[in-house]
């Protein structure tokens, strides 16, 4: 890619956590910003702008409409965040109608983007947002899979007593309350998890994960997590920008791949240009399969509703 340019809807926490990060890193050369709140949303371009002059970056940001136009990636965070006591699937009708409008207002005239969908409820927002779009699968990809498994390591290091950067973690399924995260998949330095910790330590680990963004909507009281999300999206980001076909978590449409079909989930995938080039289909066992098919069903009853409130009213 010659002129690399992100585009980011929705400045708020999340959207500016991740402008930030593209900004400062120089993980593009153009960053250009849309929400709503007109002078929020210079306030923002101007303030990050000038981290990044700070950090000696050479990204340019900007808020004019007239920008966002031909950006290789667009990463969508316009919608409502939960508030402590709601579930990520009290925010559907509202974020839907947010999704599908944002993406009528940008999508003619960025037509080679990928969309990384960031809004809650993530998995039925990627859903939305294929279906707003009119894209092919590969092109519109969700962010959660990647803060899960942050969260998992986080937990693990806590629990170990270890240093952190050495465990590897991943969590798959729906971002909610069924979310699947995979014991027999983390490693800290390269030993398996299960040799190092007893089941009920595990327990307790996974269900810290499944709890991690509530846990920080209570704490905070008005709003969710913002660093881990702004920073797991920015990875997505440089992977697609750079061709890297890392792999990561990421919410994509199913089409036969673990066995379903027309659903949304985090599976693993490999992330170049072209976005999602490739479903990696992992080996689960019994119980993660029942626990897969479990969190699927959260997601299907989200997408059914929109079919029928949403989509068909
Ligand atoms: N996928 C994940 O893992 C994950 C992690 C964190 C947050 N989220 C979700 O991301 C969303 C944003 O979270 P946040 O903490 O940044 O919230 P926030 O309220 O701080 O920011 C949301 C921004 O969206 C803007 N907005 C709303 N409607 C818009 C529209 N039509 N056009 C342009 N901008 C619009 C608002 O003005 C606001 O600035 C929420 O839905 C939250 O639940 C998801
Ligand atoms: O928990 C939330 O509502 C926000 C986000 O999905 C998160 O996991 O931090």
């Amino acid at each position: 890619m010659e002129n690399k340019k992100v585009g980011v809807i929705g400045v708020g926490n999340v959207g500016a956590t991740l402008a930030f990060n593209l900004a400062t890193k120089n993980i593009c050369d153009e960053v250009v910003l849309k929400d709503l709140r007109e002078d929020y949303l210079q306030a923002m371009a101007i303030d990050i702008s000038q981290a990044a002059n700070a950090a000696n970056a050479s990204t340019k940001v900007s808020s004019e409409t007239s920008d966002f136009v031909n950006c290789d990636v667009i990463v969508i965070t316009a919608g409502i965040p939960r508030k402590p006591g709601m579930s990520r699937d009290d925010l559907l009708l509202t974020n839907a109608k947010i999704m599908t409008s944002v993406i009528d207002e940008v999508k003619d005239a960025n037509k080679d983007a990928i969309y990384i969908i960031v809004s809650n409820p993530l998995d039925a927002m990627v859903y939305t947002a294929l279906k707003a779009s009119g894209l092919p699968k590969n092109r519109v990809l969700g962010m959660a899979g990647i803060l899960d498994s942050s969260r998992m390591a986080h937990f693990i290091a806590k629990k170990l007593g270890t240093s952190q950067g050495k465990i590897k973690t991943s969590v798959m399924g729906g971002h909610g309350d069924a979310m699947v995260p995979l014991v027999n998949y983390c490693t800290v330095d390269g030993k398996n998890l299960t040799d190092l910790l007893s089941k009920e330590d595990i327990e307790e680990i996974v269900t810290l994960t499944r709890n991690g963004g509530a846990q920080i909507v209570k704490l905070l009281g008005n709003g969710s997590a913002y660093y881990a999300p702004g920073y797991s999206a920015s990875l997505m980001v440089e992977a697609i920008l750079n061709d890297s076909k890392e792999v990561y978590p990421c919410a994509v449409l199913l089409e036969g791949e673990y066995g379903y079909k027309n659903i949304t989930a985090g599976v693993p995938v490999k992330i170049g240009k072209e976005g999602c080039e490739e479903i990696i289909e992992l080996k689960l066992d019994a119980d993660q399969e029942n626990e897969f098919a479990k969190s699927i069903l959260s997601v299907r009853e989200l997408t059914d509703t929109l079919e029928e409130k949403f989509f068909n009213k």
